[in-house]
């Protein structure tokens, strides 16, 4: 699929499950929303073939329309409606619809409900954007970045609600660039980088194994300065260390006791007495890492200094 001479998804083949969640995970500009918008018949691809619920989303669009759910990364209503009548209206299309008030309740919009669409704050378009998606109670829904912009309770929410519709057995195809909810709610995660598919796999599958692990070090005093080249320096050019705050520190890099010898000695040798050294799970992180050479996110909550000012990339829809 490419627009003009630009190719945004390359050789693209991957399969969903009847009543799974799967997730497309990728850094911006991978090609997970034109993946989506093409399997939902917006783009029409110029090579290759897509079905969904056996149809063809153009030649099928009249019969798959009223069967799939679309929650858009942005826009799809009309800028002056209020939210509420909005999602009247969406339900007014549909046989059989969901109850709006029970969505309204759920998705925490009763407060907004008067507002017209382009007053919403960006968390409010993206529940009034799911609610839109799951009130025809399609077979099949396709959130794109659902929780970009929702603050921490409305994203569990968000969550949540897909976890419900897949126990009623619909098919749940999200975006997300953000990991952890990819291991939260997958069933199967789909990394795809540059438009291309490197890795597919459950989140168990996809973190299993592997060279590397993330290792925690909390010491009893403050680092002294420089402390994270130098630590680099004593692990070597595979390692990546971040210092999260004065006492505490997070290293990327092979798993094995050597490492951790090394951190050890590192610290006797700088007078800082290991409090908590720890060798944690590989990550979706660490996967992505060792496949690319490049980072898929900085978890910016965890990795920035305690100082650092608020940072908004859950809150910010891309
Ligand atoms: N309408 C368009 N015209 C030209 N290029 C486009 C268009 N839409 C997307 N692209 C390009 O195609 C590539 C894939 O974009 P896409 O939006 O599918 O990525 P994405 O993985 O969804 O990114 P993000 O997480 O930022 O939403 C990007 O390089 C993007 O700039």
């Amino acid at each position: 699929m490419a627009y003009g001479d630009k190719v945004a998804v390359d050789g693209l083949s991957l399969e969903v499950a009847r009543g799974s969640i799967t997730a497309v995970l990728g850094p911006n500009g991978a090609g997970k929303t034109t993946t989506l918008e093409t399997c939902e018949g917006y783009r029409v691809p110029q090579r290759g073939t897509v079905r969904v619920l056996g149809l063809d989303p153009q030649r099928d669009r009249a019969e798959l329309l009223p069967r799939i759910g679309v929650m858009l990364q942005s826009g799809g209503a009309w800028s002056g409606v209020r939210a509420v009548e909005m999602l009247d209206h969406m339900a007014s299309l549909h046989a059989h619809p969901l109850d709006t008030a029970m969505l309204v309740d759920r998705l925490g919009l009763a407060d907004c409900g008067r507002t017209p669409y382009r007053r919403l704050s960006g968390g409010q378009k993206q529940r009034l954007g799911l609610a839109i998606a799951l009130v025809g109670r399609p077979e099949l829904v396709f959130v794109d970045e659902p929780t970009a912009g929702m603050d921490p309770q409305a994203r569990r929410t968000t969550w949540e609600m897909l976890e419900e519709v897949r126990a009623d057995g619909v098919t749940v195809v999200l975006t997300t660039h953000h990991m952890d909810e990819a291991e939260h709610l997958a069933d199967r995660i789909h990394i795809i980088d540059r438009g291309a598919l490197i890795a597919s796999g459950t989140p168990a599958e996809l973190t299993r194994g592997g060279h590397s692990a993330t290792i925690r070090l909390v010491v009893n005093r403050p680092f002294p300065d420089g402390a994270p080249e130098s630590l680099r320096r004593e692990l070597g050019p595979l390692t990546e260390v971040r210092q999260l705050d004065e006492v505490s520190m997070l290293i990327h890099g092979p798993a094995d006791a050597t490492t951790l010898g090394r951190v050890s000695r590192w610290c006797e040798e700088h007078d800082v007495l290991p409090q908590t050294l720890t060798l944690g799970q590989r990550t979706l992180e660490d996967v992505f890492l060792e496949l690319t050479g490049r980072e898929l996110e900085t978890p910016h909550d965890v990795l920035l200094p305690r100082s650092a000012p608020p940072n908004n990339a859950a809150g910010t829809p891309s």
